[in-house]
């Protein structure tokens, strides 16, 4: 186990190619299952979450090579159909194989995925639009188990514009005979992604990143080449760590428009954002100021991987600011944690009132999810004197070498390990 020590106190400075985005690339690495072949896929960030789908992916029969930042995956050999326990429960996009799965092979089995601590992440979305399909789906005990010999294209409405059950069943109806039509689709720029990879491995997907996506069933399908994204909850990160210790960050491989609602929060708070020809540059403003209301929404609304180093940011700037969290409902973790700190934020079932500080105190926290992590260690780098932030393996999930980065950029933040009692 390792925790990070952080002394608080540096601006942030200088200028970072933003990595690509995990939640892009851990569906498209699930997609590789769909056809036989090798797929050379680019720009895969270095995390515990991205190490945990390359496993899976083997367990399944498939072959992984790493390279840096680029993957390999050759899916020739896949044959299994069983996702173990102890892998399922390790991430969250471990349910991402199953539509991918039930595609290839005609069955799937899996128990429950894993993912950050936010709340109930029940998968009945997911079930519901693959049984829409032709699935059957048959619960028993901790196994889901899912049988298609053959998948027909259908109208699915989806309750809510679900990230990960929008992706799982346009994986699955890729290949469907006939076609498929998800409305109230989630619009991430994520499924863009997701849809361009699809479609250069022979898919007909249009409409990805409106409310209606439409899928053409296709027969054959093929291995390709494809880029990851640039990953925008990093991004938005590293502007408020800039702004937070009043630093002047400039960031490449960043696409503004993804950013847009981050973006313009941060403007009315009265940080200085620039687009550049590669991204962003985010300047030292002298004052921040609160904002009246934030409220997280599916894309293009506030995003809620941003909520808690937004709560950070709020914390340390002038007046009240309101903040309600309405995507998931137990995602406010950090708020005690920031309360250590020196925070004044009440909280109310999902909403807090951030009365904003001039400067936090440095003290031992930690975290049990990636985004409150990324929150804790923005704090700790303002705060006066030193903190430590436990739970640095949710962290590493999302971010890549956070601490090599920080201190690159003139933060100071070491990696120690835990002693053993
Ligand atoms: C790997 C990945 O891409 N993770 C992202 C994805 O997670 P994920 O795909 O899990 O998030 P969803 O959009 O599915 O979840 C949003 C809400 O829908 C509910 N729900 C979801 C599925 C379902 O079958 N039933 C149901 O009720 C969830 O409990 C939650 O309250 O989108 C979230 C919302 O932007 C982000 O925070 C995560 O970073
Ligand atoms: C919640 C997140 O991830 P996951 O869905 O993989 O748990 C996240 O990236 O903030």
């Amino acid at each position: 186990m390792e925790r990070f020590v952080i002394k608080g106190g540096n601006p942030l400075s200088g200028r970072v190619r933003v990595q690509g985005a995990k939640n892009a690339a851990l569906p498209i690495l699930a997609a590789t299952v769909l056809a036989a072949g090798t797929y050379e896929i680019h720009d895969v960030p270095r995390l515990n979450d991205i190490d945990a789908m390359c496993r899976i992916l083997e367990t399944l029969g498939a072959k992984v090579e790493r390279d840096g930042h680029r993957v390999s995956v050759d899916t020739v050999g896949l044959c299994e159909s069983h996702i173990p326990d102890e892998l399922m429960s390790q991430i969250r996009s471990s349910v991402f194989l199953m539509g991918p799965l039930l595609a290839r092979l005609g069955r799937v089995t899996v128990s429950r995925p894993g993912g950050c601590a936010i709340g109930k992440r029940p998968i009945d979305l997911h079930l519901k639009g693959l049984a829409c399909l032709g699935a059957e789906v048959a619960e028993e005990g901790d196994l889901i188990k899912c049988r298609a010999p053959a998948l027909t294209g259908a109208e699915i409405k989806l309750d809510f514009p679900s990230v990960g059950a929008t992706e799982n069943i346009m994986m699955a109806a890729v290949c469907a005979e006939g076609e498929t039509v998800i409305t109230n689709a989630a619009r991430e720029p994520e499924i863009v992604d997701l849809a361009v990879f699809l479609n250069k491995m022979g898919a007909k997907v249009s409409g990805a990143g409106e409310s209606t996506i439409v899928i053409q069933g296709v027969r054959e399908m093929h291995a390709t080449v494809h880029t990851i994204m640039p990953d925008r909850i990093v991004a938005g990160t590293l502007l408020i760590a800039a702004g937070a210790t009043g630093g002047e960050l400039v960031l490449d491989n960043v696409v503004p428009e993804n950013l847009a609602s981050v973006i313009a929060s941060l403007r009315q708070m009265g940080l200085r954002i620039e687009m550049t020809a590669e991204g962003v540059r985010v300047k030292k403003s002298p004052v921040l100021h609160g904002i009246p209301h934030i409220m997280t929404a599916p894309y293009p609304g506030f995003p809620t991987d941003m909520q808690p180093q937004m709560i950070t940011l709020l914390s340390l700037s002038q007046g009240t600011s309101r903040v309600t969290e309405a995507i998931f409902d137990s995602r406010l973790k950090h708020v005690d944690e920031l309360r250590r700190m020196g925070a004044e934020i009440r909280q109310e079932r999902d909403t807090v009132t951030i009365h904003g500080v001039k400067r936090l105190t440095g003290a031992s926290v930690s975290t049990t999810d990636l985004r409150a992590g990324a929150a804790l260690v923005i704090a700790a780098l303002t705060a006066k004197g030193e903190s430590t932030v436990a739970g640095v393996e949710h962290i590493d999930r999302g971010y890549e070498r956070l601490d090599e980065l920080i201190r690159q950029l003139g933060g100071q933040m070491n990696r120690v390990a835990l002693k053993k009692q």
